[in-house]
């Protein structure tokens, strides 16, 4: 073991080389993006500088190029971040999202747009849509469907009275801890704070382990771990950002009941985006009340071979139409299939609004 202390030495001057040369390279990157966003206003001085299509080429071609030995997903999130701080240096982003701090709803906004976007919480997803609409922030992030629990409702409604269109979409795994302030007991616990969809997501767990604690609904997990910090015998049902931002302790980890707990984030804004190469399409049909409706409009995406991904029908609230489909499908409203299928489905149906096409999320 003698020589360890020169090897030691050595790797780490290779690794301060390396660094220097790192630091070079992420400069001239910064510079060309610099010079990018210039050449965006010179010919337009309103241009959007964030291109959503175009990150996720990069990170894509970043994903496919990776040979290791770090995983593919950690490099391209080294990336993102990389492209977020280039993007920073013209303009920070700004995003607002369903609040308060410490949501998923912001690690959701912060895995999309990067740690140098500027993220700004809102008291509800109206707010967002609002906040967006009125040209305060540049995007919105909001939750559309959670896989143990599903659709969210308030998000579809919103889009029915909104001209915002999506841009993005970002998907995120969720674990719930169960976290108490520093002078709680974990066998002292008599309530627990959390959002409703979160206690349906660990339902099962809560009830094996806490099942005389009273179960407090509230509106956020971030409000949840807020509200135990100032409570004794309470614990509060969040994750990892809520748990850092109002410091708690875990005293039970990764609850949720079902190991692939993931949630789905619209990303939206005043914008379409181009073909990234991987793209889906969100469209809402209003369909008159008669037999054989929902056959008439699916029929054409069968025929024409396009994946259906989601579905959701909601009440019509105009009182002209009964029915409301939210569909997601795959391909860019600009790839010819697609285009004719919508022509298809425009005759079909009463109403069509395109929601939006917009790359399948990356990250
Ligand atoms: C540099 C560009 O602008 C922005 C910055 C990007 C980057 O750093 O790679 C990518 C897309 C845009 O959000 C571009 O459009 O190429």
């Amino acid at each position: 073991m003698s020589d360890t202390p020169i090897d030691l030495d050595a790797l780490r001057q290779r690794i301060d080389g390396l660094d220097g040369e790192i630091l070079r390279l992420i400069s001239e990157r910064a510079q060309c993006a610099g010079q990018v966003a210039k050449v965006k206003t010179d010919s337009d001085p309103d241009a959007v500088f964030y291109r959503p299509e175009r990150e996720a080429q990069v990170l894509r071609r970043i994903m496919a190029l990776n040979q290791g030995p770090l995983d593919a997903e950690e490099m391209a999130r080294l990336f993102r971040e990389i492209m977020s701080a280039c993007l920073a240096l013209e303009k920070p982003v700004k995003v607002a999202y369903l609040g308060p701090e410490g949501t998923f709803t912001q690690q959701a906004a912060l895995k999309h747009f990067g740690e140098s976007a500027v993220s700004l919480p809102m008291a509800a997803i109206d707010e967002v849509f609002r906040e967006v609409e009125a040209g305060a922030v540049n995007y919105g992030v909001v939750p559309v469907e959670n896989s143990t629990e599903g659709v969210v409702n308030h998000t579809l409604d919103s889009f029915m009275d909104s001209s915002m269109r999506i841009c993005g979409e970002v998907v995120l795994r969720i674990h719930h801890h169960l976290l108490v302030s520093s002078n709680t007991r974990r066998d002292k616990v008599s309530r627990v704070y959390s959002h409703p969809q979160s206690f349906a997501q660990c339902r099962k767990w809560l009830d094996a382990h806490y099942p005389h604690a009273e179960r407090v609904p509230v509106s956020s997990n971030a409000e949840a771990a807020k509200l135990v910090k100032t409570e004794w015998h309470s614990a509060a049902i969040a994750g990892d950002m809520a748990a850092k931002l109002y410091d708690l302790e875990k005293i039970a980890e990764t609850i949720e009941d079902r190991p692939d707990n993931s949630t789905r984030f619209l990303i939206i804004g005043n914008q379409d985006v181009p073909a990234s190469g991987e793209d889906k399409t969100s469209i809402v049909v209003a369909m008159r009340n008669q037999p054989g409706a929902l056959h008439d409009l699916l029929e054409p995406f069968h025929r024409h071979q396009i994946d259906l991904t989601r579905l959701e029908t909601r009440p019509s609230r105009s009182g002209v139409w009964n029915y409301v489909f939210f569909i997601d499908f795959s391909g860019h409203r600009d790839d010819a299939r697609v285009a004719a299928v919508l022509e298809e489905v425009q005759l079909r149906c009463a109403e069509l609004k395109v929601l939006g096409s917009y790359p399948v999320g990356v990250l």
